[in-house]
């Protein structure tokens, strides 16, 4: 069966008919036909028209897409941003192949998205227009910039990249990052990144200035996430699976590749310990060796305050 979705979005197009980005305020699964869901939401048509001064105009599409097949271009590609951002459908749920291919760069300012090439005759009439800030370069905007999703803290909105998934009860402090495709499937406090393709499981904690590896450059292969009720301690770092109740020490950074002692004194690489639970992983400071140890009963548990947001 074919799993598809659709949005009314407005998009931003250049003169040379690229489209910078499309907004889409209420995507859905499935086909658009239902009563009233050919007419875009309201207060969309009113944003219809040029903006001379950013050389761009704005126009509304109906846009469907096939999730199983790779974006086919700028629109497809943002509607499936939104979905993840809408948490309609959670990380690694969909074809992404492709993608960084079909978005192109973008100056994202105060007074909206704007073409790279020209970029400093175009702030010039903007300047005009009134005060502008550059907020990023980049193929993907911020998340709260088109999607505000409920329950949820961002101390820094520029950590948060459209196409990031935080699930209600998810705190994301100044120094959390959150990428597309990446994110929280319950409440978790996140003061370190999530990188592309990494989900975090409920209740568990990504510690201060915490790494988990991607896998998009760089020579990481193992695709990483972090299960329920875990810790992954402050400036620790992460290149396996964590199942449920984990902690990993902080400042350990544990790569797939970690040769780990086991309690009954074997060595196995951290890979082959990739999705177990109930594991505490340290590196022993008198001997140097990283060990994982059993540990008993529950994980972690968060501080409620911090996370009835
Ligand atoms: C590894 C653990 C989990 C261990 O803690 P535990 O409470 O389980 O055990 P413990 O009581 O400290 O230690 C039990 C016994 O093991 C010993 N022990 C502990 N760590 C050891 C090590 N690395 N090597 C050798 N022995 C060690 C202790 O001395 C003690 O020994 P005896 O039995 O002989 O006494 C911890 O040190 C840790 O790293 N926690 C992560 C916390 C964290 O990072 N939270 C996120 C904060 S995020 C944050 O703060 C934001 C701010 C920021 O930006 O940074
Ligand atoms: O969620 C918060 O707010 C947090 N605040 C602490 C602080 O302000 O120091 C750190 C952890 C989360
Ligand atoms: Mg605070």
């Amino acid at each position: 069966m074919t799993r598809t979705a659709w949005g009314h979005g407005l998009l931003t197009t250049t003169e040379d008919g690229t489209v910078l980005d499309a907004w889409y305020p209420s995507p859905a699964l499935g086909e658009a036909g239902g009563a009233g869901e050919l007419e875009a939401p309201a207060g969309l048509e009113e944003l219809v028209g040029a903006d001379d001064v950013r050389g761009v105009t704005r126009e509304l599409r109906l846009v469907t897409v096939d999730l199983d097949a790779p974006p086919a271009d700028a629109a497809d590609a943002y509607l499936r941003l939104h979905l993840l951002s809408h948490r309609l459908c959670p990380p690694n749920s969909m074809n992404l192949d492709g993608l960084f291919g079909v978005l192109t760069n973008v100056v994202w300012t105060t007074q909206g998205p704007c073409r790279v090439d020209g970029f400093e005759l175009t702030r010039a009439r903007m300047r005009a227009r009134g005060p502008v800030q550059v907020l990023s370069v980049d193929k993907f905007p911020r998340m709260v910039d088109y999607v505000v999703p409920s329950g949820v803290r961002i101390g820094d909105a520029d950590r948060v990249r459209l196409g990031a998934h935080l699930a209600s009860g998810t705190t994301v402090m100044h120094e959390g990052f959150v990428n597309f495709n990446a994110g929280t499937l319950g409440s978790s406090m996140v003061e370190g990144r999530i990188s592309q393709g990494v989900v975090v499981g409920d209740g568990s904690d990504v510690g201060g200035g915490a790494s988990t590896m991607g896998t998009l450059s760089g020579g990481g292969t193992e695709r990483v996430s972090i299960g329920e009720r875990c810790l992954l301690g402050a400036e620790a770092g992460l290149g396996i699976a964590l199942g449920d109740d984990c902690v990993v020490e902080a400042g350990l950074y544990l790569t797939a590749g970690t040769k780990v002692t086991l309690p009954d004194g074997t060595v196995a690489k951290a890979r082959e310990l990739s999705g177990q639970s109930s594991l505490l992983f340290l590196r022993n400071s008198v001997t140097g060796a990283v060990e994982a140890r059993p540990r008993d009963g529950h994980g972690i548990t968060l501080n409620s305050d911090l996370h009835a947001n």
